[in-house]
């Protein structure tokens, strides 16, 4: 479901930051992305919703070469893959639901689909009844689930998230973990860069560590493996 052959980037600087890495993973699959800082993990990520595509190499997401779109696809390809940031990245003037809400992609649907979808989401992260707040009436922690909600408003089969809890408290982290593994649970690849030692031994899901832009361990039931 993705599949990246033979991919390296080398930004305009002339920095190499993913060197000829080819990996597979398939449907429904948790997977830890682990490194170093600088490793290449967030440039693995971007290359993945288009944020930056590569200098060479292919990548398919859903069976489609991504490399290949054109710029005006590129947001139907964002249908299928949902992004969450450290930074939560919400709209500082928008509540919760306008934040849920203008992200969903709507085709003259009628207003109380609309407000059914969201509430569905917002119910999902348990931020119902936060509908109403805006981003800085919320909790880190809740801003990161109306950033979840907002990543899954569209049903996409991927989500993908760039250090989810490096700006939240260990607990608040772990109920970030477990919305994640639920929402995996329901068949959503899950897809995570993060530096977080405690919450990758503890979930024993596939870990691929990236060094110096290469893939130099990838296993099933893996380990973080670093000591920070
Ligand atoms: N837009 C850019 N232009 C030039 N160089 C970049 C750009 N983005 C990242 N880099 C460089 O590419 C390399 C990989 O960076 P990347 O952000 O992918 O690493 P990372 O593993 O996510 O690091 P961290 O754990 O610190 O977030 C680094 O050397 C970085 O400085």
């Amino acid at each position: 479901m993705i599949e990246l052959q033979d991919v390296t980037k080398v930004y305009p600087n002339g920095v190499k930051a993913l060197h000829n890495v080819s990996v597979k993973i398939e449907k429904s699959q948790f997977v830890y992305l682990v490194g170093p800082s600088g490793a290449g993990k967030s440039t693995f990520i971007k290359l993945m919703y288009r944020e930056e595509k590569p200098t060479s190499g292919n990548i398919y997401i859903n069976g489609q070469n991504i490399t290949r779109i054109k710029n005006r696809h590129t947001p139907y390809l964002r249908r299928s893959v949902g992004v969450v940031f450290q930074d939560y990245k919400l709209l500082p003037r928008l509540t919760s639901f306008e934040n849920v809400a203008f992200a969903l992609e709507v085709t003259e649907r009628p207003s109380r689909e609309i407000k059914k979808r969201v509430m569905e989401v917002l119910d999902l992260v348990n931020l119902k009844h936060k509908a109403r707040s805006y981003p800085h009436e919320l909790s880190g922690g809740e801003q990161q689930r109306v950033a979840i909600a907002r990543a899954l408003v569209n049903q996409p089969n991927i989500l993908i998230a760039d250090e989810p809890t490096g700006n939240l408290d260990p607990d608040t982290s772990w109920e970030i973990m477990q919305l994640f593994e639920r929402i995996n649970m329901n068949g959503t690849t899950v897809i995570m860069a993060t530096h977080d030692k405690e919450i990758v031994n503890a979930m024993k899901k596939r870990v691929i560590a990236i060094e110096g832009g290469r893939i130099v361990r990838d296993e099933l039931r893996g380990d973080y493996g670093y000591e920070d």
